[in-house]
């Protein structure tokens, strides 16, 4: 029995295009005057400080931290003090309108007929919770954000780490195999494969099918009854 649905965000109910040409762009835009704005505020000297950690270097300066990050942008590092800090930018631009996000036109009817088929939904980014909860809650297609009850990114652990999907499954109280796990990267589907999760990859845009892995082109490709899961 399917009793949760896990989901990606970047690739698999949200473009790449939308995440690389405007949350990044606005962070990478942002980022020294953010960090300016809010130098003294505690979530922000957390931020800078996990990045030394992350980094090795307890001593860089705030302005090191900040190049680091940028090179970090570039090179789509999935780190947790760049996440972290990404959402807090974020957060302004979604209040300030300057964006909403994009989902594709499926997500959200299969979101409500999976919710009424009893199946609880849950998300696994690398984005920060509160990034998440931005990006569903302000959607071209409305506020998704309350058809999910669990949200989890990398302080839960990396996304191709098995253990990461072990720890999702027993915060959500189910067996793995009572989890599908959607998402548009093959290293995430093993590793949830690893973890006895059932998973179904997504092909978005064209993409080719993910290779070991069903694959379908859209969520409602993807049909759950009782036990099973079909891609049509
Ligand atoms: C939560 S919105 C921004 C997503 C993000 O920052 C990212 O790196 C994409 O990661 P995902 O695990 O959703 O592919
Ligand atoms: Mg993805």
């Amino acid at each position: 029995m399917v009793k949760r649905i896990v989901t990606d965000i970047e690739g698999t109910t949200t473009s790449i295009s939308f995440v690389t040409s405007t949350l990044f762009a606005h962070a990478r835009a942002s980022l020294v005057s953010f960090v300016r704005a809010h130098a003294g505020e505690a979530r922000v000297v957390a931020a800078l400080d996990a990045a030394r950690t992350e980094a090795g270097e307890p001593g860089l300066s705030d302005a090191a931290v900040i190049s680091l990050w940028l090179r970090w942008i570039d090179e789509d590092r999935k780190a947790t003090s760049l996440k972290a800090i990404q959402g807090m930018i974020w957060e302004e631009g979604y209040h300030a309108g300057a964006y909403r996000s994009h989902v594709y036109p499926d997500v959200p009817g299969a979101l409500a007929r999976w919710k009424a088929q009893g199946i609880g939904l849950a998300v696994f980014s690398s984005g920060s919770v509160l990034a998440q909860r931005l990006l569903f809650g302000h959607t071209i297609e409305g506020d998704l954000a309350g058809f999910f009850d669990g949200w989890f990114d990398t302080t839960t652990g990396k996304k191709a780490d098995p253990a990461s999907y072990a720890r999702i499954t027993a915060a959500l109280e189910v067996a793995p195999h009572e989890v599908l796990f959607l998402s548009d990267v093959k290293a995430e589907l093993d590793a949830a494969r690893a973890a006895g999760l059932l998973r179904v990859g997504l092909a978005r845009d064209g993409a080719p099918p993910l290779v070991d892995h069903p694959t379908a082109r859209s969520f409602d490709d993807i049909v759950i009854e009782g036990d099973s899961v079909l891609v049509r």
